[in-house]
């Protein structure tokens, strides 16, 4: 088995009051918590302060989004910088639903990715095929060109983690199998070692993404290329941290 730490991101898109999260922090906190899995929740930004207050340090408190430059006339948007500003380390990029509804390219979503990493965030870059992609026989071709998009402006991939969501198992129950989702970790892994570094290969974090739950997720997390989760539904329920748990 790869030495790659276990990471588990939830991520709550836009879902929680203050008193659902009262109800998160709790669970979270009660735990317990496998200490060899890295923790972070991806929160609303209005939100993210007020989590990352009531949130031990060894859990990680993510954005959603960001935008790529530092400040300025971009009505609606978040910096890298006002992140860190406020303590919060990590920002998801990159989301199909962000790719999907608000229409966000590959080029810019690579470029968002490499303006985090230079002022200093750990991102969650998450790529993934649509079903017509898969059923035509293209998971393989969008996944790598979605990476290789963002490995033309990224060099250090020391703090990324790639998040592998398809599309059609987001929200909908439909769960790739354990081996489905291996297959694309395994296949990735290899262009990765070919195209961008076989260092890189070894130490990348390849999290699975879609439809994960507490019954699901240790077959998952047996698989040798699949070294963590990206949540949503379920990172909302106290099953969470059996999803956290699911390497023990
Ligand atoms: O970011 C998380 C993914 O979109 C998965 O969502 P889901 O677990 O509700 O299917």
């Amino acid at each position: 088995m790869a030495s790659r730490r276990f990471v588990v991101g939830g991520n709550w898109k836009m879902n929680g009051t203050k008193k659902q999260i009262e109800e998160i922090v709790n669970f979270l906190q009660a735990g317990p918590l496998d200490p060899n899995t890295e923790v972070v929740v991806g929160v609303p930004a209005v939100y993210l302060e007020h989590v990352r207050s009531k949130l031990p340090a060894a859990i990680g408190v993510a954005a959603q989004n960001c935008y790529k430059e530092e400040k300025g006339a971009f009505t609606g948007e978040l910096s890298p910088l006002m992140l860190k500003d406020i303590g919060i380390d990590w920002v998801i990029i990159g989301h199909s639903e962000r790719r999907q509804i608000f229409k966000e390219t590959d080029a810019l979503i690579a470029e968002k990715v490499k303006f985090a990493l230079d002022k200093g965030l750990k991102v969650i870059a998450c790529i993934g095929e649509t079903l017509e992609q898969r059923e035509s026989g293209k998971t393989e071709e969008v996944v790598f060109s979605q990476t290789q998009t963002i490995a033309c402006l990224v060099k250090d991939w020391t703090n990324v983690v790639i998040a592998y969501e398809p599309v059609w198992a987001i929200g909908t129950g439909k769960t790739a199998t354990p081996q489905q989702a291996q297959d694309v970790h395994k296949a990735l892994r290899e262009y990765i070692a070919k195209n961008i570094g076989e260092d890189v290969a070894k130490s990348v974090r390849i999290q699975y993404g879609g439809s994960v739950t507490g019954a699901n997720c240790k077959e998952l997390a047996a698989m040798p290329d699949i070294d963590g989760f990206l949540v949503g539904g379920a990172s909302l329920k106290p099953e969470f941290v059996s999803i956290v748990n699911a390497r023990q």
